[in-house]
């Protein structure tokens, strides 16, 4: 398998590239499983954001960069579901399809969560963001729930993405197109 090399917060990795289409590869970051760049990514993104009072992050790359953010900072971050479980009382939800996934997803917010985050500065994170549509689809259930959005962060800006000037990210990654 070919691989892409990069640096990411001072650790250096080998992306496995992969195909998603007929005419697209993109070089895989998955964050699940590595300590090193979790924690590593999270302290260098902090350094960049703007205050907030809690994180918020989709299911489900983006949780364990979440937590770390959280633990380090705020102490606080909530995740939009992609299922609905028992316990969630009341749940909203947008649907998303994001460059990784095949099929749309949903994304949940039970009315605990909704209330825990109005009025609260919002701190979006997530691995990657790429077409920007899953970034979107946490910030419309947002809009709904009533809480203000004061950043939108990511490790790893894909493709297109590089170019925003409303998101922070510490490196951009290429997409592959053959
Ligand atoms: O900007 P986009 O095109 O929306 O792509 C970025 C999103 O895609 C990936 O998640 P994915 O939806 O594959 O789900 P997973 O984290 O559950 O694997 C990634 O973790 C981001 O959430």
């Amino acid at each position: 398998m070919s691989v892409y090399k990069m640096t990411i917060a001072g650790c250096q990795r080998q992306l496995p590239i992969c195909p998603i289409s007929d005419s697209l590869d993109i070089a895989g970051f998955v964050m699940f499983g590595d300590v090193e760049v979790t924690e590593a990514a999270a302290k260098a993104l902090m350094e960049k954001c703007p205050e907030h009072d809690v994180i918020v992050t989709a299911e489900s790359k983006g949780i364990p960069l979440a937590y770390e953010m959280a633990r380090i900072g705020c102490r606080n971050y909530v995740v939009a579901r992609k299922g609905i479980k028992a316990y969630m009382e009341e749940p909203i939800h947008v649907e998303v399809k994001s460059i990784t996934t095949d099929h749309v997803q949903k994304l949940y917010l039970s009315k605990a969560d909704c209330e825990s985050l109005r009025d609260k500065r919002i701190l979006i994170v997530d691995d990657v963001i790429s077409t920007g549509e899953s970034l979107a689809a946490i910030e419309e259930l947002l809009h709904s729930v009533g809480g203000q959005v004061v950043g939108k962060a990511c490790v790893l800006a894909e493709g297109d993405a590089k170019d925003r000037t409303d998101i922070i990210y510490l490196e951009p990654l290429p997409l592959f197109f053959k």
